[in-house]
This record gives C-alpha cells, sequence and structure tokens, in this order.
C-alpha cells in the first residue's frame, strides 16, 4: 500500500517516526515535507497530501502537525477529502469503518509516540464496513458536491 504523509514542523518528528515504522512493516511512502524543524505553514502540506489521495497516486494520507487540527480543517477543503483527527484506538478503527477515511491527523503536541504508532496501525489496516456507512459517507459526499 502506498500512503502518502506530510508534516509542519509541528508534526515532524512524529512524521519522520511514522515513515520509519511504515517503511519498515513494507509500505510504500510518499514524503511531501517539510524536511526540517523551520517554522512552515501547514495548509502547503494539508494540500499537498490531499491531492495525492484525491488523484489516486497514494492509496491514504497521514498529516502530522502540533494537533493534527489545523491539517483535518485544511485537508478537508479538498473534495473527495475525508480527514479524521484521532487521538485513540477505538476512533482510529471506527473511522475507518465508519466514515472511509483516508487521511489520518495526528498532533505530535497531543500524542504520545507509542499510542500514535498503535493508532497509525490500527486505522492503515482497518477497512470501510459499507452497508448503512456507505448511505452515510454519500450523503457527505453530497453535502460536498452542493
Ligand atoms: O494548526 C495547528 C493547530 O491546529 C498545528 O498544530 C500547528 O502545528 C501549530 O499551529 C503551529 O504552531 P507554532 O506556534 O507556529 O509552532
Amino acid at each position: 500500500m502506498k500512503i502518502a504523509i506530510g508534516c509542519d514542523h509541528g508534526g515532524k518528528n512524529l512524521k519522520d517516526t511514522i515513515i520509519t515504522h511504515l517503511t519498515t512493516n513494507g509500505y510504500e511512502i510518499i514524503d511531501v515535507g517539510c524536511y526540517s524543524h523551520e517554522s512552515v505553514d501547514f495548509p502547503i502540506y494539508a494540500k499537498n497530501v490531499a491531492e495525492l489521495v484525491v488523484s489516486k497516486k497514494a492509496e491514504l494520507g497521514i498529516l502530522c502537525c502540533g494537533t493534527g487540527i489545523g491539517m483535518s480543517i485544511a485537508a478537508n477543503k479538498i473534495k473527495g477529502i475525508r480527514a479524521a483527527v484521532v487521538a485513540d484506538c477505538f476512533s482510529a478503527k471506527a473511522t475507518r469503518e465508519h466514515n472511509d477515511s483516508n487521511v489520518l491527523c495526528l498532533g505530535e503536541r497531543v500524542l504520545g509516540i507509542g499510542l500514535a504508532l498503535n493508532i497509525v496501525d490500527i486505522w492503515v489496516t482497518s477497512e470501510f464496513a459499507k452497508g448503512r456507512h456507505k448511505r452515510r459517507v454519500d450523503m457527505v459526499t453530497e453535502l460536498e458536491n452542493k
């Protein structure tokens, strides 16, 4: 599976740790940056990851910033993106199964590394459950198309 990943300066350490973890576990990574701890603007990286997901150059996307919230607000502006800020393992599974989320947003200033990697593992291995959830995701898409 190919995963696009991006961060701002507030999520740089977490992004690097996730890349090492996912690469070790056989995932292919497209790293859109940022590549240093210099202060940058998160919408740039949210857009780059979102566009890779929407264009299907990557199956899923992961965005890291201080809280995950700014990244999710920005990524959700791109048509076709369902970005979820996740800070617990239950929601990591539920947001793939129920929301078919295609971008995971994580806060380096919120999460410990162990929990963050557990969330990533659960999220990338969970699948959309369809059924009643597909009807609801379709309704969200309709809102987006209005
Ligand atoms: O956008 C955010 C908050 O939702 C991110 O957490 C950013 O990483 C954060 O705002 C960056 O803050 P900084 O004071 O410029 O480091």
